[in-house]
Protein backbone atom coordinates (compact mmCIF):
# COMPACT_ATOMS: atom_id res chain seq x y z
CA UNK A 1 0.00 0.00 0.00
CA UNK A 2 0.93 3.59 -0.52
CA UNK A 3 1.01 5.86 1.89
CA UNK A 4 -0.89 9.25 2.12
CA UNK A 5 1.85 11.42 1.39
CA UNK A 6 3.47 9.30 -1.62
CA UNK A 7 0.50 9.31 -3.07
CA UNK A 8 -0.26 13.11 -2.97
CA UNK A 9 3.57 13.53 -3.89
CA UNK A 10 3.02 11.34 -7.11
CA UNK A 11 0.61 13.72 -7.99
CA UNK A 12 2.33 16.76 -7.03
CA UNK A 13 4.80 15.95 -9.46
CA UNK A 14 2.96 15.12 -12.51
CA UNK A 15 -0.06 17.73 -12.66
CA UNK A 16 1.09 20.28 -14.94
CA UNK A 17 0.55 24.05 -14.35
CA UNK A 18 -1.68 25.89 -16.72
CA UNK A 19 -0.14 27.89 -19.18
CA UNK A 20 -1.23 32.02 -18.28
CA UNK A 21 -4.15 33.51 -20.23
CA UNK A 22 -5.03 37.28 -20.38
CA UNK A 23 -8.25 37.57 -19.14
CA UNK A 24 -10.95 40.89 -18.82
CA UNK A 25 -11.05 41.42 -14.87
CA UNK A 26 -14.47 39.38 -13.62
CA UNK A 27 -13.24 36.34 -16.06
CA UNK A 28 -9.65 36.60 -14.16
CA UNK A 29 -11.73 36.12 -10.56
CA UNK A 30 -9.85 33.07 -8.70
CA UNK A 31 -7.20 33.17 -11.21
CA UNK A 32 -3.90 33.78 -10.25
CA UNK A 33 -1.52 36.75 -11.57
CA UNK A 34 1.22 35.89 -13.48
CA UNK A 35 2.63 39.28 -13.87
CA UNK A 36 3.16 41.98 -11.17
CA UNK A 37 0.03 45.06 -11.72
CA UNK A 38 1.77 48.13 -10.93
CA UNK A 39 0.20 51.91 -11.04
CA UNK A 40 0.44 53.85 -14.00
CA UNK A 41 -0.30 56.85 -11.97
CA UNK A 42 -0.49 57.79 -8.15
CA UNK A 43 -3.84 57.16 -6.71
CA UNK A 44 -5.48 59.03 -5.64
CA UNK A 45 -4.49 61.24 -9.28
CA UNK A 46 -5.07 64.28 -7.64
CA UNK A 47 -5.37 66.13 -4.43
CA UNK A 48 -8.98 66.29 -3.27
CA UNK A 49 -11.99 66.54 -0.48
CA UNK A 50 -12.43 64.04 1.92
CA UNK A 51 -15.60 65.50 2.78
CA UNK A 52 -18.55 67.18 1.21
CA UNK A 53 -18.21 71.02 2.39
CA UNK A 54 -16.09 73.81 1.41
CA UNK A 55 -12.98 74.59 0.14
CA UNK A 56 -10.79 77.55 2.15
CA UNK A 57 -7.49 79.01 2.95
CA UNK A 58 -6.90 77.41 6.30
CA UNK A 59 -5.45 80.93 7.93
CA UNK A 60 -8.54 82.77 6.60
CA UNK A 61 -10.53 81.14 9.17
CA UNK A 62 -7.99 80.54 12.16
CA UNK A 63 -10.21 82.43 14.17
CA UNK A 64 -13.73 81.24 13.36
CA UNK A 65 -15.67 80.04 15.79
CA UNK A 66 -19.74 79.37 16.71
CA UNK A 67 -19.39 83.04 18.52
CA UNK A 68 -17.05 84.88 15.83
CA UNK A 69 -17.87 82.97 13.03
CA UNK A 70 -16.05 83.70 9.19
CA UNK A 71 -17.74 84.34 6.40
CA UNK A 72 -16.60 84.05 3.25
CA UNK A 73 -18.01 84.70 -0.62
CA UNK A 74 -18.79 81.20 -2.21
CA UNK A 75 -17.50 81.37 -5.80
CA UNK A 76 -18.60 78.00 -7.38
CA UNK A 77 -19.23 74.69 -6.62
CA UNK A 78 -16.92 71.79 -7.48
CA UNK A 79 -18.02 68.26 -7.82
CA UNK A 80 -16.18 64.58 -8.48
CA UNK A 81 -15.79 64.19 -11.79
CA UNK A 82 -15.05 67.95 -12.08
CA UNK A 83 -11.75 68.33 -14.92
CA UNK A 84 -10.24 71.70 -14.30
CA UNK A 85 -11.20 73.85 -11.35
CA UNK A 86 -10.06 77.48 -11.33
CA UNK A 87 -7.68 78.18 -8.18
CA UNK A 88 -9.66 80.44 -5.27
CA UNK A 89 -7.67 83.14 -3.60
CA UNK A 90 -7.32 84.16 -0.03
CA UNK A 91 -11.04 85.71 1.02
CA UNK A 92 -12.73 83.30 -0.89
CA UNK A 93 -14.31 79.51 -0.70
CA UNK A 94 -15.85 77.02 -3.33
CA UNK A 95 -18.55 74.35 -2.24
CA UNK A 96 -16.69 71.04 -2.49
CA UNK A 97 -18.04 67.67 -2.73
CA UNK A 98 -16.47 64.46 -1.50
CA UNK A 99 -13.65 63.40 -4.13
CA UNK A 100 -13.55 66.66 -6.14
CA UNK A 101 -10.81 67.79 -7.05
CA UNK A 102 -9.17 70.56 -4.89
CA UNK A 103 -8.92 73.88 -6.41
CA UNK A 104 -5.26 75.33 -6.42
CA UNK A 105 -4.88 77.86 -3.41
CA UNK A 106 -6.87 76.07 -0.98
CA UNK A 107 -5.33 74.09 1.78
CA UNK A 108 -8.37 72.60 3.71
CA UNK A 109 -11.95 71.54 3.06
CA UNK A 110 -14.29 72.05 6.18
CA UNK A 111 -16.95 70.18 6.43
CA UNK A 112 -20.43 71.23 5.81
CA UNK A 113 -21.70 70.64 8.95
CA UNK A 114 -19.24 73.11 10.35
CA UNK A 115 -21.11 75.77 8.43
CA UNK A 116 -24.86 76.97 7.57
CA UNK A 117 -24.27 75.50 4.33
CA UNK A 118 -24.94 79.16 2.51
CA UNK A 119 -24.45 78.73 -1.32
CA UNK A 120 -23.82 82.74 -2.00
CA UNK A 121 -21.87 83.48 1.41
CA UNK A 122 -21.05 80.90 3.88
CA UNK A 123 -20.44 81.25 7.89
CA UNK A 124 -17.88 78.96 8.92
CA UNK A 125 -17.95 78.92 12.87
CA UNK A 126 -14.94 76.11 13.13
CA UNK A 127 -10.93 76.47 12.63
CA UNK A 128 -8.91 74.16 11.23
CA UNK A 129 -5.34 73.45 10.35
CA UNK A 130 -3.80 73.50 6.73
CA UNK A 131 -4.42 69.71 4.92
CA UNK A 132 -7.81 69.10 6.62
CA UNK A 133 -9.86 66.57 5.36
CA UNK A 134 -7.58 66.51 2.15
CA UNK A 135 -6.72 63.32 0.34
CA UNK A 136 -3.60 63.86 -1.54
CA UNK A 137 -2.36 62.45 -4.47
CA UNK A 138 -0.21 59.54 -3.98
CA UNK A 139 -0.99 58.38 -0.52
CA UNK A 140 -2.57 55.68 -1.08
CA UNK A 141 -0.54 54.03 -4.18
CA UNK A 142 2.75 55.74 -5.34
CA UNK A 143 3.25 55.76 -9.45
CA UNK A 144 5.05 52.76 -10.48
CA UNK A 145 4.14 51.11 -7.03
CA UNK A 146 3.60 47.19 -7.51
CA UNK A 147 -0.02 46.80 -5.82
CA UNK A 148 -1.19 43.00 -6.82
CA UNK A 149 2.34 40.81 -7.51
CA UNK A 150 2.20 37.50 -9.47
CA UNK A 151 1.33 34.62 -7.37
CA UNK A 152 -1.46 36.60 -6.14
CA UNK A 153 -4.66 34.81 -6.47
CA UNK A 154 -7.47 37.61 -7.25
CA UNK A 155 -10.43 37.80 -4.86
CA UNK A 156 -12.42 40.40 -4.41
CA UNK A 157 -10.50 42.74 -3.17
CA UNK A 158 -7.52 42.29 -5.07
CA UNK A 159 -9.67 42.70 -8.41
CA UNK A 160 -10.81 45.98 -7.37
CA UNK A 161 -6.88 47.19 -6.97
CA UNK A 162 -6.45 45.83 -10.12
CA UNK A 163 -9.22 47.88 -11.63
CA UNK A 164 -8.51 50.59 -9.58
CA UNK A 165 -5.17 51.39 -11.70
CA UNK A 166 -6.69 50.99 -14.53
CA UNK A 167 -6.11 47.75 -16.02
CA UNK A 168 -9.33 46.11 -17.61
CA UNK A 169 -7.07 42.71 -18.26
CA UNK A 170 -5.15 40.47 -16.15
CA UNK A 171 -2.56 38.29 -16.80
CA UNK A 172 -3.58 34.96 -15.41
CA UNK A 173 -3.37 31.23 -14.30
CA UNK A 174 -7.31 30.82 -14.51
CA UNK A 175 -9.13 28.82 -12.53
CA UNK A 176 -9.01 25.01 -13.50
CA UNK A 177 -11.80 23.81 -15.40
CA UNK A 178 -12.26 20.61 -13.72
CA UNK A 179 -14.80 18.05 -15.45
CA UNK A 180 -16.99 15.71 -12.77
CA UNK A 181 -18.09 12.35 -13.94
CA UNK A 182 -19.89 9.40 -12.02
CA UNK A 183 -20.15 6.00 -12.87
CA UNK A 184 -22.30 3.26 -11.78
CA UNK A 185 -25.36 1.45 -13.72
CA UNK A 186 -27.25 2.09 -10.03
CA UNK A 187 -27.10 5.95 -9.90
CA UNK A 188 -30.23 7.88 -11.04
CA UNK A 189 -30.94 11.75 -11.73
CA UNK A 190 -31.92 13.54 -8.52
CA UNK A 191 -35.51 14.21 -9.62
CA UNK A 192 -36.74 11.41 -11.07
CA UNK A 193 -37.70 8.02 -9.79
CA UNK A 194 -35.89 5.28 -8.16
CA UNK A 195 -36.29 1.83 -9.60
CA UNK A 196 -35.40 -1.17 -7.33
CA UNK A 197 -31.05 -1.52 -6.42
CA UNK A 198 -31.16 2.09 -7.77
CA UNK A 199 -30.31 5.24 -5.77
CA UNK A 200 -29.76 8.85 -6.52
CA UNK A 201 -26.07 10.01 -7.96
CA UNK A 202 -24.77 12.76 -4.87
CA UNK A 203 -21.26 12.71 -6.17
CA UNK A 204 -20.86 14.39 -8.78
CA UNK A 205 -23.03 17.15 -7.10
CA UNK A 206 -20.37 17.47 -4.21
CA UNK A 207 -17.60 17.36 -6.09
CA UNK A 208 -18.46 19.69 -8.47
CA UNK A 209 -19.21 21.87 -5.87
CA UNK A 210 -15.79 20.99 -4.05
CA UNK A 211 -14.36 22.14 -6.97
CA UNK A 212 -16.29 25.38 -7.61
CA UNK A 213 -15.06 25.94 -3.08
CA UNK A 214 -11.50 25.12 -4.18
CA UNK A 215 -11.15 27.84 -6.51
CA UNK A 216 -12.15 25.60 -9.47
CA UNK A 217 -14.59 25.66 -12.44
CA UNK A 218 -16.92 22.89 -11.80
CA UNK A 219 -18.59 21.29 -14.64
CA UNK A 220 -21.23 18.43 -13.74
CA UNK A 221 -21.58 15.29 -16.34
CA UNK A 222 -24.36 13.10 -16.27
CA UNK A 223 -23.89 10.12 -14.35
CA UNK A 224 -22.61 7.07 -16.96
CA UNK A 225 -23.51 3.40 -16.20
CA UNK A 226 -20.81 0.40 -15.88
CA UNK A 227 -20.43 0.03 -19.93
CA UNK A 228 -16.70 0.27 -20.40
CA UNK A 229 -17.02 1.48 -24.05
CA UNK A 230 -19.13 4.45 -22.60
CA UNK A 231 -17.26 5.18 -19.85
CA UNK A 232 -13.73 6.03 -21.84
CA UNK A 233 -15.57 7.93 -24.38
CA UNK A 234 -16.94 9.69 -22.34
CA UNK A 235 -13.70 10.50 -20.51
CA UNK A 236 -11.99 11.53 -23.83
CA UNK A 237 -14.67 13.29 -24.98
CA UNK A 238 -14.27 15.78 -21.82
CA UNK A 239 -10.51 16.23 -22.08
CA UNK A 240 -11.36 18.91 -24.82
CA UNK A 241 -12.61 21.29 -22.59
CA UNK A 242 -11.19 19.96 -19.33
CA UNK A 243 -7.91 20.95 -17.14
CA UNK A 244 -8.51 17.93 -14.87
CA UNK A 245 -10.87 14.98 -14.93
CA UNK A 246 -12.90 13.57 -11.34
CA UNK A 247 -14.32 10.54 -11.64
CA UNK A 248 -16.28 8.63 -9.33
CA UNK A 249 -17.39 4.62 -8.48
CA UNK A 250 -15.55 1.90 -10.30
CA UNK A 251 -12.35 1.67 -9.08
CA UNK A 252 -12.34 -1.13 -6.50
CA UNK A 253 -12.41 -5.29 -6.91
CA UNK A 254 -16.02 -5.47 -8.17
CA UNK A 255 -16.52 -7.53 -11.41
CA UNK A 256 -17.97 -3.89 -12.89
CA UNK A 257 -15.50 -1.81 -11.31
CA UNK A 258 -15.15 -0.37 -14.90
CA UNK A 259 -13.26 3.04 -14.59
CA UNK A 260 -9.97 1.00 -13.22
CA UNK A 261 -10.64 -1.86 -16.07
CA UNK A 262 -11.27 1.11 -19.16
CA UNK A 263 -8.11 3.29 -17.46
CA UNK A 264 -5.11 0.97 -16.39
CA UNK A 265 -2.74 1.26 -18.90
CA UNK A 266 -4.18 4.29 -20.44
CA UNK A 267 -1.92 7.16 -20.50
CA UNK A 268 0.27 6.91 -17.48
CA UNK A 269 -3.06 6.06 -15.54
CA UNK A 270 -2.23 3.72 -12.01
CA UNK A 271 -4.45 2.25 -9.24
CA UNK A 272 -3.58 1.96 -6.27
CA UNK A 273 -4.20 1.29 -2.83
CA UNK A 274 -3.35 4.23 0.11
CA UNK A 275 -2.83 3.70 3.54
CA UNK A 276 -6.19 6.11 4.79
CA UNK A 277 -9.58 5.88 5.73
CA UNK A 278 -11.65 6.53 4.08
CA UNK A 279 -10.38 6.33 0.74
CA UNK A 280 -8.51 3.29 -0.05
CA UNK A 281 -9.07 2.70 -3.64
CA UNK A 282 -7.52 6.06 -5.62
CA UNK A 283 -6.23 5.91 -9.36
CA UNK A 284 -4.62 9.16 -10.49
CA UNK A 285 -2.93 9.77 -14.26
CA UNK A 286 -2.45 12.07 -17.06
CA UNK A 287 -4.68 11.16 -20.17
CA UNK A 288 -3.36 13.06 -23.05
CA UNK A 289 -1.46 15.49 -21.22
CA UNK A 290 -4.79 16.22 -18.56
CA UNK A 291 -4.80 15.03 -15.00
CA UNK A 292 -7.28 12.57 -14.46
CA UNK A 293 -8.53 11.93 -10.40
CA UNK A 294 -10.52 8.30 -9.87
CA UNK A 295 -12.07 8.50 -6.91
CA UNK A 296 -13.94 5.93 -5.09
CA UNK A 297 -17.17 5.74 -5.26
CA UNK A 298 -18.36 5.41 -1.43
CA UNK A 299 -19.41 9.07 -1.44
CA UNK A 300 -17.26 10.02 2.37
CA UNK A 301 -14.50 8.19 0.84
CA UNK A 302 -14.99 10.35 -2.63
CA UNK A 303 -14.98 13.68 -0.60
CA UNK A 304 -12.06 12.95 1.67
CA UNK A 305 -9.81 11.72 -1.48
CA UNK A 306 -11.29 15.27 -2.99
CA UNK A 307 -10.08 17.33 0.06
CA UNK A 308 -6.55 15.24 0.48
CA UNK A 309 -5.16 14.77 -3.09
CA UNK A 310 -7.33 16.82 -5.58
CA UNK A 311 -7.63 20.02 -3.87
CA UNK A 312 -4.01 20.89 -3.38
CA UNK A 313 -3.40 19.32 -6.75
CA UNK A 314 -6.07 21.98 -8.23
CA UNK A 315 -4.01 24.85 -6.32
CA UNK A 316 -0.44 23.25 -7.64
CA UNK A 317 -2.34 23.95 -11.42
CA UNK A 318 -2.77 27.46 -10.54
CA UNK A 319 0.98 27.99 -9.56
CA UNK A 320 -0.13 28.03 -5.71
CA UNK A 321 1.29 26.11 -2.90
CA UNK A 322 -0.16 22.85 -2.47
CA UNK A 323 -1.53 23.69 1.56
CA UNK A 324 -3.86 21.08 2.95
CA UNK A 325 -7.19 22.57 4.33
CA UNK A 326 -6.47 24.84 7.52
CA UNK A 327 -6.09 22.35 10.64
CA UNK A 328 -5.96 22.74 14.58
CA UNK A 329 -5.02 21.41 17.31
CA UNK A 330 -8.70 20.25 19.60
CA UNK A 331 -9.13 18.18 22.57
CA UNK A 332 -11.07 15.28 21.71
CA UNK A 333 -13.88 14.15 23.86
CA UNK A 334 -13.54 10.91 23.92
CA UNK A 335 -11.33 7.89 23.19
CA UNK A 336 -10.65 6.69 19.69
CA UNK A 337 -9.30 3.39 18.02
CA UNK A 338 -8.05 3.37 14.96
CA UNK A 339 -6.11 0.93 12.42
CA UNK A 340 -2.63 1.06 12.46
CA UNK A 341 -0.43 1.84 9.59
CA UNK A 342 -3.33 3.51 8.06
CA UNK A 343 -4.00 7.63 8.39
CA UNK A 344 -8.04 8.23 9.21
CA UNK A 345 -10.17 10.80 8.90
CA UNK A 346 -13.18 11.06 10.96
CA UNK A 347 -16.15 13.10 10.59
CA UNK A 348 -16.73 15.76 13.92
CA UNK A 349 -17.72 18.85 15.09
CA UNK A 350 -15.21 20.92 16.17
CA UNK A 351 -16.62 24.03 18.49
CA UNK A 352 -14.55 26.84 20.01
CA UNK A 353 -15.27 27.85 23.72
CA UNK A 354 -13.31 29.39 26.48
CA UNK A 355 -11.24 26.03 27.08
CA UNK A 356 -10.19 26.63 23.05
CA UNK A 357 -10.87 23.67 20.52
CA UNK A 358 -13.10 20.36 21.57
CA UNK A 359 -14.12 18.00 18.62
CA UNK A 360 -16.49 15.53 18.78
CA UNK A 361 -16.50 12.47 16.65
CA UNK A 362 -19.56 12.21 14.28
CA UNK A 363 -21.90 8.50 15.26
CA UNK A 364 -22.12 7.13 11.66
CA UNK A 365 -18.12 6.60 10.20
CA UNK A 366 -19.26 4.01 7.51
CA UNK A 367 -17.90 5.35 4.29
CA UNK A 368 -21.69 5.36 2.96
CA UNK A 369 -22.73 7.32 5.79
CA UNK A 370 -23.83 11.06 4.59
CA UNK A 371 -25.57 12.39 6.45
CA UNK A 372 -22.65 12.47 9.50
CA UNK A 373 -20.65 14.19 6.71
CA UNK A 374 -22.81 16.81 6.13
CA UNK A 375 -23.31 17.63 9.56
CA UNK A 376 -19.79 17.48 10.10
CA UNK A 377 -17.81 21.06 9.70
CA UNK A 378 -13.79 19.00 10.60
CA UNK A 379 -12.30 15.71 9.86
CA UNK A 380 -10.38 14.19 13.13
CA UNK A 381 -6.86 13.40 11.30
CA UNK A 382 -4.91 10.37 13.53
CA UNK A 383 -1.58 9.59 11.94
CA UNK A 384 -0.60 6.44 10.80
CA UNK A 385 1.06 5.17 14.14
CA UNK A 386 -1.83 6.18 16.25
CA UNK A 387 -3.91 3.51 17.30
CA UNK A 388 -5.76 5.12 20.31
CA UNK A 389 -6.60 8.91 20.61
CA UNK A 390 -7.27 8.98 24.51
CA UNK A 391 -10.25 11.63 25.62
CA UNK A 392 -9.01 14.66 26.62
CA UNK A 393 -5.93 14.39 24.51
CA UNK A 394 -4.68 16.97 22.08
CA UNK A 395 -5.82 16.02 18.04
CA UNK A 396 -5.42 17.71 14.39
CA UNK A 397 -8.26 18.54 13.34
CA UNK A 398 -9.37 19.60 9.59
CA UNK A 399 -11.67 22.48 9.04
CA UNK A 400 -13.83 21.33 6.40
CA UNK A 401 -14.81 24.74 3.69
CA UNK A 402 -17.96 26.10 5.05
N1 LIG B 1 -13.51 -6.83 -2.09
C1 LIG B 1 -13.32 -5.53 -1.87
N2 LIG B 1 -14.37 -4.73 -1.95
C2 LIG B 1 -14.22 -3.42 -1.72
C3 LIG B 1 -12.94 -2.90 -1.37
C4 LIG B 1 -11.85 -3.78 -1.32
O1 LIG B 1 -10.71 -3.40 -1.04
N3 LIG B 1 -12.11 -5.07 -1.58
N4 LIG B 1 -12.84 -1.57 -1.08
C5 LIG B 1 -14.03 -0.96 -0.56
C6 LIG B 1 -13.80 0.45 -0.45
S1 LIG B 1 -12.81 0.93 0.80
C7 LIG B 1 -14.42 1.35 -1.24
S2 LIG B 1 -14.25 3.02 -0.93
C8 LIG B 1 -15.29 0.96 -2.33
C9 LIG B 1 -14.91 1.72 -3.61
O2 LIG B 1 -15.63 1.18 -4.61
P1 LIG B 1 -15.74 1.78 -6.07
O3 LIG B 1 -14.89 2.95 -6.23
O4 LIG B 1 -15.52 0.67 -7.00
O5 LIG B 1 -17.18 2.33 -6.09
P2 LIG B 1 -18.52 1.64 -6.50
O6 LIG B 1 -18.41 0.19 -6.27
O7 LIG B 1 -18.90 2.13 -7.81
O8 LIG B 1 -19.46 2.27 -5.41
C10 LIG B 1 -19.25 2.10 -4.04
C11 LIG B 1 -20.49 2.56 -3.30
O9 LIG B 1 -20.72 3.92 -3.52
C12 LIG B 1 -21.99 4.16 -4.11
N5 LIG B 1 -21.84 5.20 -5.10
C13 LIG B 1 -21.06 5.14 -6.20
N6 LIG B 1 -21.20 6.26 -6.93
C14 LIG B 1 -22.08 7.03 -6.28
C15 LIG B 1 -22.62 8.32 -6.56
N7 LIG B 1 -22.27 9.01 -7.64
N8 LIG B 1 -23.52 8.84 -5.69
C16 LIG B 1 -23.86 8.14 -4.58
N9 LIG B 1 -23.38 6.93 -4.27
C17 LIG B 1 -22.50 6.37 -5.12
C18 LIG B 1 -22.32 2.86 -4.78
O10 LIG B 1 -23.68 2.70 -5.01
C19 LIG B 1 -21.74 1.87 -3.79
O11 LIG B 1 -22.61 1.71 -2.69
O12 LIG B 1 -15.19 -0.40 -2.59
C20 LIG B 1 -15.27 -1.22 -1.41
N10 LIG B 1 -15.30 -2.58 -1.80
O1 LIG C 1 -11.73 3.25 1.82
MO1 LIG C 1 -13.33 3.08 1.37
O2 LIG C 1 -12.89 4.53 0.69
O3 LIG C 1 -13.27 3.43 3.09
O4 LIG C 1 -14.90 3.04 2.00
Amino acid sequence: MKTVDEHLADILAAVPVLPPLDLALLEARGGVLAEDVTAPVPLPPFDNSAMDGYAVVASDIADASAQTPATLPVIGDIVAGDGGVAAIRPGLTARIMTGAPLPAGADAVIPVEWTDGGGTTVRINRSAPSGHYIRRAGEDVREGQVVASAGTRLGATQLGMVAAVGRSHALVRPRPRVVVLSTGSELREPGSPLAPGQIWDSNSFMLTAAVIEAGGLGYRQSTVGDEPDKVLETIEDQLMRADAIVTSGGVSMGTRDVVKEVLTGTGSVEFHKVAMRPGKPQGFGLLHGTPVFTLPGNPVSAYVSFQVFVRPALRAMQGLPPEPLPTVTAVLDRDLKSPAGIRHHLRARLSYGPGGYTVSPAEGQGSHQMSSLASANALIVLPEDVELASAGSNVEVMRLPS
